[in-house]
Order: C-alpha cells, then structure tokens, then sequence
C-alpha cells in the first residue's frame, strides 16, 4: 500500500507497544506491520527518532514540533522557514495533555513516515517514536527499564528528556544499555548505539551555560567527565557511554513560559510560548532532522531498513516480556538472531523476485531444465545477497541461518515446479481444443460459402482449416516427440492468444508464488 498524499491532520499517534495489568508488554504486529511494511518505504533505511525520559516533561508536546518541522521540511517541498506554524494554530500530533497524572503508555510511532533524501542522494525513512514517561506511580523499575532499553535499543536518535539539569541518577538508567553496549562492542563491529541527545528542560542557569547548543557542550563536558574523584562505578558509566554511543551531545532548553506550564486551557498555540523557547526550537530541530544531520540505524553495523525493523521489534519485546531484566548477553543473542534473519528474509526477497520474473504465475511454462537453471541461478544471487551483509553471531549462526535459506528456497522451488507442470497441463487440454474449434469454424464457413454461393466465404473457411490441422500436427507433433519445443510454446501462445478473443474466455488464474 502506498499513501501518496498524507496531511499531518489527518496522521495519528499508533500505539504499537501497549503494557498490560500483568507489567508485560504487547506488541500490536498489525499496526507495526501496517505502517513498516509500506511499498514505498519497507526497502528504505531508517532513522528512528525517540523521546524518552521521566513522566509528565514535556515529551509528546515536543514531539509535535517535530512533526511540523519534519511535514514542512519534507512533505511540502524546500521552503521550511515558516515550519513553527501560525501563532494561534493548537498544537496537534501525538496527544499531550496538563495535570500530574502520567499519559503516555508504552510506545507509539508517527503512522506518517517522513520520506528524505540524504545530501548523497540516498533515500530514507524518518520515524517518530514517542514513550511512556519513566518513574509513575504505576510502573515498576522494570517496567522503566524496558520502555527505556526498548526505544534506545530501536532508535537511531535517542532523546533523553531531562529536567533542570543533568543528574547522576540520569545517567545511572543508562546503566542496563551500557552494560549490554560493553557485551556488544566486541561482538560487533562499530559503536552499538548511533546518537544519544540529552535535552535539558527548563534550564535556569543561562549564566552559567548559554541556552542551546553551546551551553549544552559546556554542560555535558562537565557532567561527563571522567574525574579520579569520582566512585569507581560512575567513572565507569561515564566511559560506556562514550564507548557504546557514536554520537552524544546536549542542548539546553529555556522555561517554555508559565501558560505552557501551569494554564489547564493551554492548547499549545504560539502566542501562549515564551519567545526565548521557540528561538532554541528553531536552533533544535534542524540539528537533529535537517537532511545532512540525520542518523541512520544502525545494529551489528548494518543499516537497517524498516521491514527489519519489524523483526527487530518482535525480538526485543519477546527478550524484554521474560520475569526478569534480560542479561546483556540474552539480549545480544536475540540481536544476533533478528539481525541474521534479516538477512536471511532480504535473501529470500532477491531469490523470490528473480523467480517471480522467470516463472512466476504470469509468465508462460517453462521446460524443464531452464525452469531448474533459473533456480540455480536465483539461489546464487540469494546466497550472494545473504553473504554480503554483515551479520553478527559468528560464523556458526550464520551457517544455520544460509542453511534455512537453502531450505526454505527449496520448497519455495518444489511449489513453482508444481506451478509450472499445471500451466503444461492447461496447455495440454486448451492448445488442442482451440485449435480443433478453429477446425470446426473453418469448416462451417466453408459449408455456408458453398450453400450460398459465396465463393470468397468457401475458400476463406477452407484455408482456416488447413491452418488449424497443420497448427494441430504441428503442436502434437511437439508434445509426442518432445522436439521443437520452442514451437510448441509459441503455439500455446498462439492458441491463448486466439482464445482471448472468445467471449467469456480467461485462462483459469495459477496460484500465486
Ligand atoms: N515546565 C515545562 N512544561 C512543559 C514543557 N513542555 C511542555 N510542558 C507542559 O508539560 C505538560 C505535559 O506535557 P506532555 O507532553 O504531555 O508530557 P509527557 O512528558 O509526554 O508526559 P507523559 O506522557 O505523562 O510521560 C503539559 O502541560 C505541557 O504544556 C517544558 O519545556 N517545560
Ligand atoms: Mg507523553
């Protein structure tokens, strides 16, 4: 399904990861599916944009500027200066609300993907995930740690929203990704993580460190350094986020305004936001969503397109719902797995489409042995295509993986043999049976031409006739003897041909591979 002409109006938040009374986690494959397995972008590489942080700060109310800035920058052409939108417009997108009490649960997604174009040229896919807040009175610090590992984990860009400033405490919630990113970095080639964002709310101290980008470095710099002073722990959490994150940067945000904050009819229209935060807004957005500073994502250093993204999401949720926190070393084998079947179903998609060209149901029979040479040749393509990806697990799981390749080709194979007999047998029944009516017309001209003296008529239907038994030796002649069977299909092709101009007549539709 494509959907060419898509409004931010008319996009909605999907709930694609819901938490249940049990503290486990559903996943909504429908929708997931609905939305990564569109035509036009389940090839493309993702970039996965998620906000996560504590409840009630603010996440899905800047996410919807993400929106804007994303739908003027690239669904409606070059010109994005005027994205923040009129000064009275509400503030739509993922819902956000006042008051005390948490709203977001598990995770939603954007159903609107942004398509982009890298400045290389490259083609790619933004994604827009928002999060259950961390630290409600609901959740249990399990329940925080997979809503938080599950959006680091899948995201490209995580956004880490923080209040006020940057606490120990913050980092140590990074504790559980960095341990597994410890796992991982010498398993896999690369950092495990693309861009970590800290995004500090409220900043109060502007004379400290500056509002924005720069303030931002300044403070993170201070905050992450690795001081001797420091407990042997918190040196350690320091280091494994520089290790396992290619990118980690900070930008400080001002206090958006006290009718932001405090007034319950707010809707979110800029006339109610303080000046000072739309300014760091507009610094903000292009930083992390202009086409030349967009992330791909990445696992085991190959990029991942959105179907696999699917793959990725099922694997994580059915590591993350065990009774306990999965162990770094649990979690880098599910990794493993999901990233060789990736490779494993983009193999199986190469072999699929060069069979559906050669012999698909469309296509007319095919002998024998070009039936088996194309196959040979298909499954090589496959097995090269499987080959050139990176894949993590080493050398054993990727054996089983290109076993189950082999197999699963295979069958696929025995199914398009079976096809390809059945087309032969239609053709065995209809090709004759074409040709013998054409037979019978023939003759009935030639009767009636005769009968009325019309001479022309008699000698028309005499050569149809002649036509039809020579078609008719000919084509049995192919199919006793085996030879000329180049002929022998060109004449099913004839006769099909023929038979398409009989009223009601449809060759009969082959099952589909
Ligand atoms: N103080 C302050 N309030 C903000 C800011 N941005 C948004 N708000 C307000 O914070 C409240 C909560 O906004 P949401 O976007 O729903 O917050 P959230 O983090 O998604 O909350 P949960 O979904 O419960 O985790 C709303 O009243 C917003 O107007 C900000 O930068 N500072
Ligand atoms: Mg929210």
């Amino acid at each position: 399904m494509t959907k060419e002409s898509e409004s931010l109006e008319s996009g909605h938040g999907v709930q694609v990861v819901t938490p249940n009374d049990e503290h486990r986690f559903e996943l909504d494959e429908d929708s997931l599916k609905e939305l990564l397995l569109r035509d036009d972008i389940k090839h493309l590489p993702v970039v996965l944009v998620s906000v996560a942080g504590a409840y009630r700060k603010g996440k899905s109310f800047l996410l919807d500027f993400f929106l804007r800035y994303l739908d003027k920058t690239y669904n409606n052409g070059d010109d994005n200066s005027e994205w923040l939108g009129a000064p009275d417009e509400p503030l739509k997108g993922f819902t956000w609300r006042g008051g005390s009490e948490r709203h977001t649960t598990g995770i939603h997604l954007w159903s609107q993907p942004f398509k982009a174009s890298l400045p290389t040229g490259e083609k790619v896919v933004i994604l827009v995930m928002d999060t259950q807040g961390t630290f409600d009175s609901n959740s249990t610090v399990k329940d925080n740690a997979t809503v938080f590992a599950l959006s680091t984990m899948l995201s490209s860009v995580q956004i880490y929203n923080l209040s006020q400033n940057i606490e120990e405490d913050d980092l140590q919630h990074l504790q559980l990704f960095m341990e597994y990113g410890r796992v991982a970095k010498d398993k896999m080639e690369g950092k495990p993580f693309q861009r970590l964002q800290f995004l500090i709310r409220d900043w109060s101290f502007p004379y400290d460190h500056p509002y924005g980008t720069v303030g931002g470095e300044q403070l993170l710099k201070k905050r992450l350094m690795v001081r001797e002073d420091l407990h042997e722990e918190l040196q350690g959490v320091r280091r494994d986020i520089d290790r396992c994150f290619e990118q980690v940067t900070c930008f400080l945000m001002p206090h958006p305004g006290l009718k932001v904050s405090t007034d319950p009819n707010f809707n979110g229209r800029l006339s109610d936001i303080d000046p000072e935060f739309l300014k760091c807004l507009s610094e903000l957005m292009p930083m992390l969503l202009a086409p030349e500073n967009l992330v791909l994502k990445k696992i085991g250093g190959e990029t991942v397109k959105a179907r696999d993204l699917l793959n990725y999401f099922r694997t994580y949720l059915q590591v993350f719902n065990s009774d306990t926190l999965p162990t770094p070393t649990t979690i880098l084998e599910a990794t493993a797995e999901a990233n060789n079947t990736s490779a494993l179903l983009e193999a199986r998609a190469v072999y699929d489409k060069l069979m559906e060209e050669a012999a698909g149901a469309s296509m007319p029979y095919l002998r024998d042995e070009m039936l088996h040479q194309e196959h040979a040749r298909a499954l090589n393509k496959a097995m090269h295509a499987f080959n050139a990806k990176k894949k993590m697990g080493g050398e054993e799981m990727a054996n089983s993986f290109r076993s189950q390749l082999v197999k699963s080709v295979e069958e696929m194979f025995v199914h398009l043999v079976e096809q390809n007999k059945a087309k032969c047998m239609y053709h065995m029944f209809t090709t004759p049976a074409v040709f013998a009516v054409l037979l019978v017309l023939g003759y009935l001209l030639s009767t009636l031409g005769e009968l009325f003296g019309m001479r022309l008529l008699a000698s028309l239907g005499m050569c149809i006739v002649f036509v039809a038994v020579v078609l008719l030796a000919v084509w049995g002649y192919t199919r006793m003897t085996g030879n000329m069977r180049e002929v022998g299909m060109q004449l099913d092709q004839i006769a099909i041909q023929i038979r398409a101009y009989a009223p009601g007549a449809a060759q009969p539709k082959l099952k589909e591979t």
